[in-house]
């Protein structure tokens, strides 16, 4: 039997390519995307991991088993510990945690993270997590994807960004949503319920591309 994470993706195909090798994307592998439009994706995915570490934090309050539990508990750690990494990557350009943190929630941001709780708390486990799937999945693949830019050009300018996502820990976390999906689909899943998730996934697709664009967008004024 096809696993439920395989079935979503597939529904979601064209929405998952435009995720996955947007423009962004492709301009940071070549290390040609503009710095400002990555410091002000940097300073919104601050404020986005937040909202998404509060959304993992629903998982676990949702959850039925201390396996579930832990869970949404390792989600939540794994983003804190990424913001770390924008916290760092900023202090470079000499911007304080306390301004990124002061910095006004771009539309973008607002829409995708308060999507995410929002679905999580309408409606069950399976719900939340297949709206959370698409970031860690996504990542992983892009920084698997990227991986090789940083070893044919050592001095490119993402390199610890593109290592982050490439990274073993974040490789293993993506397998393990992928999993986790597939396990909370034998609970939960009836054949009536997939065409709701289906739709979740793809929303949920659709503004990791919007959260992208911003990025560009933003780097342009
Ligand atoms: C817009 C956006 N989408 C995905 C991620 C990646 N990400 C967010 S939380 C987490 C770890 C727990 O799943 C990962 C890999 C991001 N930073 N920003």
């Amino acid at each position: 039997m096809t696993s439920l994470f395989e079935r979503l993706k597939t529904a979601a195909a064209d929405a998952w390519q435009a995720y996955t090798h947007h423009e962004f994307i492709n301009q940071l592998e070549a290390g040609t995307l503009p710095q400002a439009a990555f410091r002000h994706y940097l300073v919104q995915d601050y404020l986005f991991l937040l909202q998404f570490s509060r959304a993992y934090a629903l998982a676990a309050y949702k959850g039925q088993t201390f396996a579930d539990v832990a869970k949404g508990q390792a989600g939540l750690l794994a983003s804190l510990e990424e913001s770390e990494l924008h916290v760092r990557l900023c202090a470079e350009w000499g911007i304080s945690r306390e301004e990124m943190a002061a910095t006004p929630e771009h539309p973008a941001t607002v829409a995708y993270t308060r999507y995410v709780l929002d679905t999580g708390m309408r409606g069950d486990l399976l719900d939340l997590h297949v709206a959370l799937s698409p970031c860690v999945v996504g990542y992983s693949e892009i920084g698997k994807r990227l991986a090789p830019a940083i070893q044919q050009q050592p001095d490119h300018p993402y390199a610890e960004w593109i290592s982050e996502y490439a990274s073993e820990e974040v490789q293993q976390l993506a397998a393990e949503a992928i999993g986790y999906i597939d396990h909370l689909g034998e609970r939960f899943l009836s054949e009536a319920r997939f065409e709701n998730l289906a739709q979740i996934f793809a929303t949920a697709t659709r503004m990791e591309t919007a959260f992208w664009q911003m990025g560009l967008d933003l780097g342009q004024e």
